[in-house]
């Protein structure tokens, strides 16, 4: 029944028999991932499985040793330059810990993306840059603020502005959540799924996060043994049979939150 609706649903992220790996070692062995268009899904994977690194290859900053990537309906091995730039424009991307210049304000970090893809001018940018500042819930006077003027959870929502810059369709999220108190994640969960609601986001989200996995993702996959382990729902996760997987869905921690109903809304598609 799930598959027949997953089906009929766009699939805005395939990745086929991928495989990555640094010289002896193989990280990803012949993968596969589909991603459709509109869900929250939520990454999880042992410390050191490969979760950064398949994030990377998708986003073309590791090489694959083989296997296809396809983005919004393209193969990025078939386009040409142009195509490629516009392909792009339509992803967002918050790397772990924000990432942001640190001599630049959040507007010069919000407006970075606009100068290297756009030619606008100086004031259209700055208008943008506040539309995006307003749309993560930051108040205006964070514009001219340098990063190391502001708290965690503001440099994570400067950080989410920036991946917005170009209104991607396709928002690569690396833990959005570490280092927030519980009730920062909690928030930023909440914006996460609001931004999915109000554009139309699909979100690809690495976490370690068990709130964020319970609240807001549509579907989770779990990688393991080179590839994903399984992929679904949480009830899918509770019903898998891995030593792994058991643990972190059925640990003391994930224990302690409670799941919302499965006909409430969110987890459960
Ligand atoms: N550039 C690189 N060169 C060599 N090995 C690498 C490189 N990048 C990652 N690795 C290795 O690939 C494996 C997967 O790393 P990755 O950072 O993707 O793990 P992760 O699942 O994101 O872990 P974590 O949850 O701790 O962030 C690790 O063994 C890591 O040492």
């Amino acid at each position: 029944m799930q598959q027949t609706r997953s089906e009929a649903r766009e699939v805005v992220l395939s990745v086929k028999d991928l495989t990555v790996g640094f010289g002896e070692k193989i990280v990803l062995d012949k993968l596969n991932l589909d991603i459709y268009r509109g869900e929250i899904l939520g990454f999880v994977g042992a410390s050191g499985a490969g979760k950064s690194v398949l994030m990377r290859t998708v986003l073309r900053l590791l090489p694959r040793r083989s296997g296809s990537i396809e983005i919004l309906g393209a193969d990025y091995d078939a386009v040409d330059e142009v195509q490629r730039i516009a392909l792009d424009t339509r992803l967002g991307v918050l790397f772990q810990h924000g990432a942001l210049f640190s001599a630049l304000t959040v507007k010069e970090n919000i407006q970075l993306p606009m100068r290297e893809y756009l030619d606008l001018p100086q004031w259209l940018m700055d208008e943008l840059a506040y539309l995006k500042i307003e749309l993560v819930g930051l108040k205006p006077d964070a514009a001219d603020k340098y990063p190391s003027e502001l708290s965690g959870g503001m440099i994570k929502r400067a950080a989410l502005a920036r991946a917005l810059a170009l209104d991607p369709d396709l928002v690569f999220l690396d833990e959005p959540t570490s280092g927030l108190d519980p009730i920062g994640a909690a928030e930023f969960d909440e914006l996460i799924a609001q931004l999915r609601d109000t554009l139309g986001l699909t979100v690809y989200m690495v976490t370690h996060d068990l709130d964020s996995l319970f609240s807001v993702c549509d579907r989770i996959a779990v990688l393991g043994q080179k590839r994903v382990l399984v992929e679904g729902t949480l009830d899918d996760m509770l019903a898998f049979d891995d030593p792994w997987v058991q643990s972190y869905f059925r640990g003391k921690r994930a224990r302690s939150i409670p799941r919302p109903e499965p006909s409430g809304g969110h987890p459960v598609k």
